[in-house]
């Protein structure tokens, strides 16, 4: 969801936030706006402080400096039990004694909200897909519907905003990839706003409307799904989200939002967008991201890059290509066509090229 200056006021705001333990700086002025109903993603790899982070927003752990805000108040001080915020965590904390009736049931006998109790639980337990397991004790279920347990008590007593850290990482691939698809569902069905955590990119493309790409403490970029795919801004986040081809480049001229690059010292003018604002100008060095897909082979010969395949390997639907060519080591993945064979093989020189849309261009 782009920001424009008609959104209404975010639900969550964090201002600047830095944490610092002992010196060493876990988050590092990180600032996002949360709309109201948006499912965002912190993605990064181990150790970029997405739980850190998360931890303040749960009232865990209190920002060494900066704010956060919930509908325009700042909260940064209040408890956690103060917050109108649920946690789902990857070693949820279920009680063993209770049967998933009364799991889901505490947290609105705790709170005393025990008007239409019975008609809550039951809902969010068909929500959920676990109707008729409320008598079972949570020791009796297999752990994909431990996870549902866990997140239908989140999402009985209606929080403004979930937190889910790592809540499916436990679970083997096929329920992870089932239970994604459920999630999602369940997050629209809801309109809760959700702040999800996972160092998967291909979790965070599949399920979020944004995703704040994290990298040593910092958000490197934060953007729908689709802008981080195909408009990655940073040569960390076109590497960290999706396979990518990186290479350099030199900016030959500059024209408004264009640039003409020459890549590895061939002359190869194309025109390419830059990200506005960039500060790309002609005879920069830049470096230039290119998804394996849009790489296109042929034999011609004519303006494109010569390279030599290296190797190929079959993964169904795609073949992937590894080549060698003047601007490094490439991946290209094209369409298997049955009948074909390889049409490319080992050791043949080839010409490489790519559409000029599909081209980024990040500044060194
Ligand atoms: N209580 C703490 N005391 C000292 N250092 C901490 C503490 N909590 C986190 N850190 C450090 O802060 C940095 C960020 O940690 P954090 O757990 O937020 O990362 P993460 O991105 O969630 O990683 P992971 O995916 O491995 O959980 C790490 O270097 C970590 O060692």
């Amino acid at each position: 969801m782009p920001q424009t200056a008609t959104m209404p006021q975010p639900i969550l705001q964090i201002d600047t936030v830095t944490k610092v333990f002992d010196g060493a700086t876990a988050v590092d002025r990180v600032t996002l706006d949360v709309a109201e109903g948006e499912f965002v993603t912190l993605l990064g790899p181990s150790g970029c402080g997405k739980s850190t982070l998360l931890r303040m927003m749960a009232g865990f752990e209190t920002p060494t400096s900066g704010r956060i805000l919930m509908r325009g108040r700042d909260m940064s001080k209040d408890a956690a039990y103060e917050r109108e915020i649920g946690l789902v965590f990857q070693n949820l904390a279920l009680f063993p004694h209770m049967n998933v009736y009364d799991n889901v049931a505490f947290g609105l006998r705790a709170r005393k909200r025990t008007e239409g109790l019975d008609r809550k639980v039951r809902d969010i337990l068909a929500l959920v897909g676990l109707d008729g397991f409320e008598k079972r004790r949570t020791g009796q279920i297999s752990g994909g519907q431990r996870q549902r347990v866990a997140l239908a008590r989140s999402l009985v007593t209606s929080p403004d905003v979930l937190l889910l850290d790592e809540p499916l990482s436990a679970l083997d691939l096929k329920l992870r990839r089932q239970l994604q698809v459920e999630l999602k569902r369940i997050q629209k069905e809801t309109g809760i706003t959700f702040i999800f955590v996972t160092h998967d990119q291909e979790e965070a493309l599949s399920m979020s409307d944004r995703i704040a790409v994290m990298n040593a403490g910092r958000v490197e970029q934060f953007s729908t799904a689709v802008e981080t795919y195909h408009h990655p801004r940073t040569r960390f986040v076109a590497q960290f989200v999706g396979e990518t081809n990186l290479f350099e480049a030199r900016a030959i001229r500059r024209d408004g939002d264009s640039v003409s690059l020459s890549v590895a010292g061939v002359d190869l003018p194309m025109t390419v967008a830059v990200t506005p604002g960039a500060g790309v100008r002609a005879g920069d060095a830049v470096w230039v991201a290119v998804r394996p897909e849009y790489i296109t082979i042929g034999r011609a010969a004519g303006p494109a890059l010569r390279a030599r395949v290296a190797s190929h390997s079959f993964s169904g639907a795609t073949v992937t290509y590894a080549l060698d060519s003047a601007a490094g080591h490439l991946l290209a993945q094209v369409p298997f066509r049955p009948g074909q064979g390889h049409p490319f093989p080992h050791g043949e020189e080839v010409r490489v090229g790519w559409a000029e849309e599909n081209v980024t261009v990040i500044p060194d």
